[in-house]
Parts: C-alpha cells; structure tokens; sequence
C-alpha cells in the first residue's frame, strides 16, 4: 500500500441504517429530464443518433440554438405527483433525478446562474415539486449533479492556462455553492449521484473534492454519495491507488451488468439502465432494441442477486409527459413486482452455486430463500447445490405456498426439485426453498426493514 492523503476514507461496506436501507432497496427509478427533452434527438428535421441528453455535442445542433431553447421549456403536461405514483407501481423504493446535466441546465431556482427554471416560461421548482411528490409517496429521493457544466464559462475539461485555472477555481466555487444549495433546499435529500467527473481537470482536484465530499456529508448525516465523485491523490475515481473504492458504493455499471459475484469486488453497487440501448433524456425515435419487462425483470433479479441495486431510467419529454413505452414498461414490471418483490426487497447474493434455471437471491434479514427462474427446465428438474450440511426441506411457488414441490436428495448432496407446471409460464416465477438451517426468523436480532 502506498500512502494517500485522498484515498479511500472507509475500508469495507458501510454498516449504519441510511447505507442499510439504501442496500436494500433492489429497485429504483432513474429520472432524466431537462431542454434536452425539447428536441428530443432531432433539430432542423435532422435526426441526431447519439443519447439525446448529449444533442448540444452534435454538429447538427448549433450551441446558440441549444443555449436558447429554455426560453421555450413550458411542460404544461408535468405533474410530479402523477410521475411518482407510476414510480409507486413499478415498486421503485428510491429515485434518482436530474438537477442539472452536462449542459448546466438547472431544475432547480439556483441562485447562482441565469440559465435556471425560473427563467423558463414553466418558472416553477422542478426539483422541489419532485422532492416532495416522491417523499409523499414514500420513495426516497437521490439527485444526480453532473459536475460538467457546459454553460459555465469556468468549466474546462483541461487545465492548460493560467487563465484555464483561475477561470477553474471560480468553477469550483460555483459547484460548491451548488451542492450546498440543493442539499439546503432539499434536505430530505438521502444521496447524491456524480455524474461527469471524467475530465483530467477534476482529476487534479483531490484535496478540494476531499474537503467538499466531508462538507456535503456533515450537511446531510448518512447522505450517500457513490465512487464516481472523488478522485484520489494520482487523479484515480472509483478506486483509489491502493485498489480501495472511494464513495460508498461502486458507480461502475452503466448500461451493463457485472455476471459474477467476484466483479463487484465485495462492494455495494449499483446499475442504471436505459430502456433502448442508449437514450437517457428523451429521444422521439428509439432506434435499436427496446427491452421488454421480461428482459429487464431479469436484469433487476441479476443485481439483486450480485448484491447490488438495479435503477431503471425514465426520459419524459419536453411537455412532461412520460411516453407510452415507458408507462406500459412500468405497469409490467410493477404488476410483476406485486407478487414477487419478497425475493428483491431486502435481498441480495446466496454464495451458492448459480444454475441455468436462473438466480438465487437470499432476505438478508429473514435468511429466507428464494430461486428466481427465467430457464424453465424441459425436465422439470431443478438442480440446487446447497453448502456442506444444509439440506433442503421445502420448496413451494411463493404465489402458491399450498403447493409443495417434490424434492429427492442425490448422494452427493445435490437437491432436485421437480415442478412441471401444466402450462407454460408467461414470465419469470419464484420458488420459496426452505433448509434444515432456517431457524425460527421471528424473533432474529437484526435490524427490521424501515
Ligand atoms: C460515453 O460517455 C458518457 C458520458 C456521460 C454519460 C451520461 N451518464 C448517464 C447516467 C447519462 O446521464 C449520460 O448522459 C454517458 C456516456
């Protein structure tokens, strides 16, 4: 190990209630919404191919056309309370929503630029009204900051000048008083999601990061901020010279998914995941695969199983409404959630052997376990390998608990379960295995779910 002053600040998982309530979320909404939703992928008739969030990037979007279209944002159709409630349905337990992006757009009144909501036609707190639909609701609320602002004059990808870097230090200025603001104006903020933290620029600024990570997190007792937001001594973000993660859990799974326990190194993390196969804000022509609910039902059960969290993304348009594809997207995977979310709230990984049939997920505070199957087996035969002196004593369909499925023990400790539904299932169904381990869980010491 070498010595850091701005290395890791924790070795290991966070263990207090705010990281334990955040580690049992499973599900939780992604919110990107801002001008970007205005054009929404295409400008003068052309159509633009890259994540609409980044049009202000492409050629074909002159930046004087960008930088005016505020002056037309009037989403006549946004409710926040209608936004949470679907977000109730899908069963999000927390959600993540765009203050500014890298455009430096502001949701939110800041005091500290012109290019704000309050001078948009709309004028009214966006984030605010955000804040407090989704609090109503019960849903805990993250905001995503991207420290890129493409609006500011000090913002620089690289320090070359001295101009560059007096230039940077008003920048640093102005995103300290930012951060301060929002978690002033939304205390009941539980985290903050860093996004753009890429630039070579940032990664020189260790110490000042350091010192304003430590003030954000006396603003905020518990507040929860991810790997992507520090870089350490040598400029390095997510984990630090010693291989140690910086932040409270990993920000490293965007747009992907890890496949074994190993690749999330021990840590908490999280994976956001876009509905096409790159739109964050709102594009009007998704192009390539668009996932259905079976599929992204199978990336939620996939994180919950690697014991992470799963933040599926939503990009309203320019009026506010959330587009049809979306809605019907929630609806499924909300009505799948009904009946199965016992085997993702609250859950994550069994060290057991991972089989075909699909995913194992274990409550880590009843210990109960749960086989998650997306591969129906053509043998109605499904093979558990349970760890030395655990034996399986009951299975049964968790929306079906009357029914005991037959289980034969093979002489090598290996458990068959034998189910052959009449028909076949249309999605993705959960089996409630019990072992010879599984004492009696109502009196168990750990901490109760929130
Ligand atoms: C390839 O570089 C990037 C940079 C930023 C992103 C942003 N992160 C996602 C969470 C969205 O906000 C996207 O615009 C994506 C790809």
């Amino acid at each position: 190990n070498i010595t850091l002053k701005y290395g890791a600040e924790r070795i290991g998982k966070r263990t207090d209630q705010p990281m334990q309530d955040w580690r049992n979320y499973g599900l939780g909404q992604f919110i990107h919404w801002g001008v970007y939703a205005i054009p929404g992928g295409h400008w003068n008739g052309k159509y633009y191919a890259g994540a609409a969030e980044w049009i202000r990037s492409w050629e074909g979007m002159p930046n004087e056309a960008y930088d005016n279209l505020y002056k037309e944002f009037n989403p006549k159709n946004f409710n926040a309370n209608a936004w949470a409630k679907q977000a109730k349905e899908l069963g999000a337990k927390y959600v993540i929503i765009t203050t500014k992006h890298h455009d430096g757009f502001c949701l939110w009144p800041s005091e500290y630029t012109d290019y704000t909501i309050a001078n948009t036609p709309y004028k009214k707190d966006i984030i605010g009204a955000l804040v407090e639909a989704y609090d109503k609701q019960g849903i805990d609320v993250y905001l995503y900051f991207s420290i890129i602002d493409w609006n500011h004059f000090g913002y620089k990808s690289k320090l070359v000048t001295d101009k560059d870097r007096t230039d940077y230090e008003v920048f640093k200025e102005f995103t300290r008083n930012q951060l301060i603001e929002l978690l002033t104006r939304y205390p009941e903020t539980k985290g903050l999601w860093f996004d753009g933290t890429w630039d070579a620029a940032w990664k020189e600024q260790a110490s000042y990061v350091y010192d304003l990570d430590k003030e954000l997190r006396e603003m905020i007792p518990g507040l929860i901020i991810g790997s992507r937001f520090r870089p350490d001594d040598y400029g390095n973000r997510h984990f630090d010279a010693n291989g140690n993660m910086m932040g409270d859990y990993e920000q490293g799974w965007e747009r992907k998914m890890p496949n074994t326990i190993e690749e999330v190194h021990g840590n908490d993390w999280d994976c956001v995941m876009t509905i096409p196969e790159n739109q964050w804000g709102y594009h009007s022509d998704w192009r390539g695969h668009v996932k259905t609910s079976n599929e992204l039902i199978e990336m939620l059960v996939k994180a919950v199983a690697l014991d992470g969290n799963f933040v599926l993304n939503f990009g309203p348009d320019g009026l506010g409404t959330i587009r049809k594809e979306e809605t019907k997207l929630a609806k499924q995977v909300g009505e799948w959630m009904k009946v199965n979310s016992t085997a993702i709230y609250n859950c994550g990984y069994l060290d057991w052997e991972k089989q075909d049939w699909g995913y194992f997920t274990t409550n880590r505070i009843t210990q109960e376990k749960y086989m998650v199957v997306f591969n129906q087996p053509i043998s109605g035969v499904y093979t558990v390998k349970t760890k030395k002196g655990v034996s399986i004593e009951k299975a049964y369909l968790l929306d079906n608990p009357g029914l005991e499925l037959s289980i034969e023990k093979t002489y090598n400790n290996e458990f068959l379960i034998q189910y052959n539904p009449e028909n076949h299932p249309e999605e993705p169904f959960v089996m409630v295995i019990e072992t010879n381990k599984d004492q009696n869980n109502s009196d168990n010491q750990y901490l109760q779910p929130k």
